[in-house]
């Protein structure tokens, strides 16, 4: 049987993305094997680095980091990239509080920067059989299940 192939949240805040963009350059090779997500303006740019298509959500302001959460909810992405600015406030703070809560809760891995990014790229993930544990989340569905 083949195997499901890997998809990747590829995101980066405005000072940022020449980063990412650079380093998904250098890593050319492996992107060319794995699925891409990315907010709007980031995918644009990798894109256009990448000289392939990207799947493309809202800009991060207007609800695209949301929309990464639900990808990762949904079970569509195994690593989120994600280049967020440690210097600059975002007006939309809450919603990248909520995606790295939501990729916590999935145990999906996270680098927010060259360094874990490229430990993230060379792991077992990638390249072997290594799959994360899916959560159990069978404690919070008896909690909110009224009873009856
Ligand atoms: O704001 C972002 C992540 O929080 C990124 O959004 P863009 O890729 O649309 O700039």
């Amino acid at each position: 049987m083949s195997e499901k192939q890997r998809s990747v949240a590829l995101v980066a805040h405005d000072n940022k993305k020449q980063e990412l963009v650079a380093w998904a350059k250098e890593n050319q090779s492996l992107f060319e094997t794995l699925g891409i997500y990315a907010t709007g303006t980031t995918g644009k740019l990798i894109e256009k680095g990448l000289n392939r298509s990207v799947n493309k959500l809202l800009s991060g302001p207007l609800g695209g980091d949301q929309q990464i959460g639900a990808k990762i909810a949904e079970g569509h992405i195994d690593l989120l990239i994600f280049f967020w600015d440690p210097l600059e406030p975002q007006p939309h703070d809450p919603d990248i509080k909520a995606l790295l809560r939501i990729a916590a809760l999935y145990n999906i891995p996270v680098a927010c920067n060259r360094a874990s990014a490229d430990y993230m790229i060379q792991s077992p993930l990638l390249h072997g059989e290594y799959r994360p544990a899916k959560p159990d989340f069978s404690i919070y569905t008896q909690r909110i299940t009224p009873a009856g």
